[in-house]
């Protein structure tokens, strides 16, 4: 089956509606984005998270120290690196008892040579949008990945909305999708938006990864 991330969750309802819909990991974003979240709201979003949910931090080029910090005062069970961090940092991460996922920014098939090379837990495969790393609402071309073999989990993001991510599913099959900007109305998260993404995903994504 496949698994489902709903990213930038802020507030309290977001929390209940994705406990109610039961989804398997959730994400909070500590860059510098619209979505930005910072710790002491955070602690508070995560106690009201269900057990069974998995918390996923979303970092951009910021400090180790700073991300181990985070993730460690909040239990947070996978690290997501969504700027330009090499190797040698996710590697600082491993071995700590967090997962690491490498989020890569897919413009075209070149973008890919990274996704074979990292060695993570991992892909998270986005699209690039210029000044922007992540929460774009834009979709890249899923042809590109036609074909390709990846060792690692990936995990498909961009643009995903209820209306594409069927058709997105049965194209890439990935081992989750990820959806920010297409559960939104008006910048913020909307119930029966992610219902209808939810049930999407479990119509489509019986497959196994
Ligand atoms: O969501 C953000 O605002 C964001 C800002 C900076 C870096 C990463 C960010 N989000 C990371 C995610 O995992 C999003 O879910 C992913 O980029 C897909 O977003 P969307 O295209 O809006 O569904």
């Amino acid at each position: 089956m496949i698994r489902i991330k709903i990213c930038g969750l802020r507030r309290k309802q977001d929390i209940e509606w994705i406990n109610f819909l039961k989804v398997d990991y959730a994400g909070f974003v500590f860059a510098e984005s619209r979505r930005r979240v910072y710790l002491k709201e955070a602690e508070r979003l995560v106690a009201l998270l269900e057990k069974g949910i998995k918390k996923v931090g979303v970092f951009v080029n910021q400090n180790p120290d700073f991300v181990k910090g985070v993730c460690s005062a909040l239990g947070i069970d996978v690290i997501q690196l969504h700027g330009d961090e090499g190797q040698k940092e996710i590697e600082s991460y491993l071995g700590l008892g967090f997962e690491v996922w490498k989020a890569i920014r897919i413009k075209d098939k070149s973008d890919l040579i990274s996704a074979f090379e990292y060695r993570v837990d991992g892909i998270l495969l986005d699209a690039a949008v210029r000044g922007m790393y992540g929460g774009t609402g834009r979709t890249f071309n899923w042809d590109i990945l036609k074909g390709a073999y990846f060792k690692n989990k990936i995990i498909l993001a961009g643009g995903l909305d209820p209306q594409n991510v069927g058709f997105a599913i049965t194209k890439v099959k990935p081992f989750a999708v990820d959806v920010s900007s297409g559960v939104e109305t008006e910048g913020y998260k909307d119930f029966f938006k992610m219902k209808e993404f939810v049930e999407r995903v479990r119509r489509f994504g019986k497959h196994d990864r």
